[in-house]
């Protein structure tokens, strides 16, 4: 029997008042990774003769304040995750699409009520049955492999519009997929430049405004490209980076939870959604970039994300059956979606999206450093040492970090 569908007013302004606890009653999928479960970067980089589990009092530079997260986004408990968009905001698919699904279909709806969202802006949502607050859906650059003045300075202005609105609502901890280097082709290399340069000016700026920044990547080109680069622009002092972490060593850091406090909630009670931030483009530099942009696998056409499988207990049975996101709706909404994928998909075939086992349909992108056959978007074998209840387990994740960082609500 279907469940009445939710009001999405009432269902944000109800979820915005529970504290940590009481939310965690509600997130659709069992499995969620909270702050202090992710590392800093000074924490992955600290000597290795420092003892283990000693307090560690990050001078609260730089390092302090960011992170590298491998594995999907969905799962993070943070004030705020940051979805690649497009300009309707009525989902689609790759790190969209996976949100979208996680949150349920109030998001949809709430996403319905701004009107879109131009390229290089930033608007905010509840993040309805995720782990995360809010959701900040920014729109990158339809980049296509060329990267010019007007590429680099949108996406430029998604970190800086994003980050303006954490500010703005109060939020101290959110996390970025690689925005546009999905099939919006913007590559790789070029995009963490945008990313990381972007990110540490702005905590410059605002070093009391923000916990931590962090970057979650999903494919091992992309771990791969920021570890390499943070161990250069977030070197502090006295945690000079590695020789292997300058030469690009991708052993991943060790996996020891952190001491850190888990940062307090400031926003409880904050329910301000639907603020369009002005990107104030002043990019990081100008380049004008011919490069590969990431391969990508034939589409097999946008697939709508599945509905909720109560069979594979993954998800939290109480919940709504997902009203998969309906690409039709977008045609009444005359929002420039379709112009945008479309332009997308000439020049590159856009990503294979594939429906992993928990129905949730995770956009394949082709990992250059090697063939995926496991299924999962970073090609890597779930290993997943998480202590788990009897029900079958999906994790997705595979953090760079300890695999026992996701918490399964008992
Ligand atoms: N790929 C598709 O088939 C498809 C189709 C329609 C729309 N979209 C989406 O793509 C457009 C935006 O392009 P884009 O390049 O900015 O985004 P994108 O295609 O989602 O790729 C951005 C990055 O996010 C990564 N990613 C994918 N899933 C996750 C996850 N669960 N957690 C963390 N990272 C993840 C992905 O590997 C890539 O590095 C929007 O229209 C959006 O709706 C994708």
């Amino acid at each position: 029997m279907s469940k009445k569908k939710k009001d999405w007013k009432i269902e944000r302004e109800r979820l915005l008042r529970l504290d940590r606890e009481e939310r965690r009653k509600e997130y659709r999928r069992q499995e969620f990774v909270c702050l202090d479960k992710i590392l800093s970067w000074r924490e992955e980089n600290k000597p290795n003769d420092q003892e283990e589990g000693t307090e560690l009092t990050g001078g609260g530079g730089l390092s302090d304040k960011v992170s590298l997260y491998k594995g999907d986004i969905t799962v993070l408990e943070l004030d705020a995750i940051v979805n690649a968009a497009n300009s309707s905001l009525l989902g689609g698919g790759g790190v969209d699409g996976c949100i979208h699904k996680a949150a349920g279909s109030c998001l949809y709806d709430e996403c319905n009520s701004l009107n879109g969202c131009e390229t290089g802006k930033a608007k905010i949502t509840c993040g309805y049955d995720l782990p995360a607050r809010y959701v900040i859906h920014t729109v990158g650059p339809v980049a296509r492999g060329h990267v010019g003045p007007t590429e680099t300075n949108d996406l430029t202005s998604c970190y800086q519009s994003s980050l303006r609105l954490m500010k703005e609502h109060g939020l101290s901890s959110v996390a970025f997929p690689c925005i546009s280097t999905g099939i919006y082709g913007f590559p790789n290399e070029p995009a963490a430049d945008i990313a990381l340069n972007t990110v540490k000016n702005w905590i410059e700026e605002n070093p009391d405004k923000i916990t931590r920044v962090i970057f979650c990547v999903f494919l091992e080109t992309d771990f791969a490209i920021y570890k390499k680069k943070m161990s250069v622009i977030f070197q502090d002092n006295d945690t000079e980076g590695t020789e292997e972490q300058e030469k690009g060593d991708d052993t991943p850091p060790s996996t020891k939870s952190t001491t850190q406090e888990e940062s307090e909630d400031s926003n409880r009670g904050k329910e301000e959604t639907g603020d369009e931030e002005e990107g104030d483009n002043d990019p990081v530099e100008n380049q004008d970039v011919e490069m590969e942009s990431q391969i990508q696998e034939e589409d097999s056409g946008h697939e709508e994300p599945n509905q909720e499988k109560d069979k594979d207990g993954n998800e939290n049975p109480d919940k709504d059956e997902d009203v998969g996101i309906d690409d039709n709706k977008d045609e009444d909404q005359g929002i420039d979606k379709d112009n945008d994928e479309e332009k997308a998909k000439e020049e590159q075939p856009a990503a294979k999206t594939e429906e992993d086992d928990t129905g949730m349909s995770t956009v394949e992108m082709e990992d250059v450093s090697g063939n995926n056959e496991t299924g999962t978007s970073n090609g890597e074998e779930i290993k997943d040492h998480v202590e788990i209840s009897e029900e079958p387990d999906s994790v997705l994740t595979d953090s760079i970090q300890s695999k026992d960082t996701v918490e399964k609500k008992e």
